[in-house]
């Protein structure tokens, strides 16, 4: 589904007005929002609501709504952004990518990997997920760090994508792992570079909707899980997700923007769970939570 950027264009004064307004209506939600300078002499800015199409009429009225009384003037611009920007992202430079002890590398790269690094196949294709995002990138290293404690004896990777995160957690311990994705095409290219990666004993692969399929719960609860999809997504998921850890267990959130951090955190403390650090990369979040 693609994702639509409502935007107004205005002064930088009002430009953040509109943002604390836009923030108190809609953060909670889970929506981006954002300015930005579009033109310093002649002071112009932009204010922006980030959402997905199916969605685009009944925000674009609240967005109306939230600015008439302040702002009359305001005229509601709209930008659709690309559907292939995700995986346009996910494809950028094809070098081999470290993160942590990983080296992320396409199958022209193979034998790039040091003494003591890991090395994880992927070619870009398809799904998202060769390690060149930011997200991918953060999960990569705090699932490292969590598996170094040696007490997950199960993960999750949820919004597997290429399979990247799922084979990673296998290769770090000899462990079962189920990875879902909504996306039918995301499983199958996973389920190839599972096995490109001869890693496929241990592993399951299924599409499925956040937690709808009864796979959650033939093989939970989990002691890792991993979920980088997005602020919204995953902060509606949180009760649901928390059900499936098991006691101890440590979850690995990312798709998060630096300024959705604190409300995604909220809603999983709400589900019972401790923050335990939040790491940045290229303007993304990775959130490690545990449950004491
Ligand atoms: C940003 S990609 C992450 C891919 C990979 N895990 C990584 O870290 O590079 C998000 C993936 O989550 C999937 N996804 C989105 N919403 C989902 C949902 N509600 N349930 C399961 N998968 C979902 C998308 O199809 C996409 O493959």
């Amino acid at each position: 589904m693609s994702e639509i950027r409502l935007f107004t264009s205005t002064t930088e004064k009002n430009a953040e007005a509109m943002l604390a307004l836009m923030s108190d209506a809609f953060e909670e939600e889970g929506y981006a929002i954002a300015t930005m300078e579009i033109d310093e002499k002649r002071d112009i800015w932009e204010a922006s609501l980030y959402l997905m199409a199916d969605e685009e009429e009944e925000m674009r009225a609240r967005f109306a709504a939230l600015l008439e009384p302040a702002f009359p003037e305001a005229k509601i611009e709209r930008e659709k952004i690309p559907d292939v920007d995700w995986i346009a992202k996910s494809l950028e430079g094809l070098q081999p990518v470290r993160a942590g002890r990983f080296v992320v590398h396409g199958s022209h790269d193979r034998g790039t990997a040091r003494a003591g690094e890991i090395a994880i196949e992927i070619d870009a294709g398809q799904a998202f997920g060769t390690g060149h995002h930011g997200t991918t990138a953060g999960c990569l290293e705090v699932i490292e760090g969590v598996m170094r404690s040696g007490r997950i004896r199960s993960a999750l990777d949820l919004g597997t994508g290429s399979g990247v995160l799922a084979i990673a957690a296998r290769k770090l311990a000899p462990i079962p792992v189920l990875a879902t994705d909504i996306d039918p095409l995301a499983t199958r290219v996973a389920r190839e570079n599972v096995r490109k990666n001869g890693i496929a004993t241990g592993m399951t692969l299924e599409t499925a909707t956040g937690f709808h399929h009864t796979v959650f719960r033939r093989h939970g609860p989990f002691d890792l899980i991993i979920a980088n999809i997005l602020a919204r997504p995953l902060m509606r998921m949180a009760p649901q997700l928390a059900a499936h850890l098991a006691p101890g267990g440590h979850v690995v959130l990312s798709g998060i923007l630096a300024n959705q951090r604190w409300k995604v955190i909220a809603a999983y403390s709400g589900a019972g769970l401790r923050h335990v650090r939040t790491i940045w990369r290229n303007g993304w979040v990775t959130i490690h939570l545990d449950r004491p």
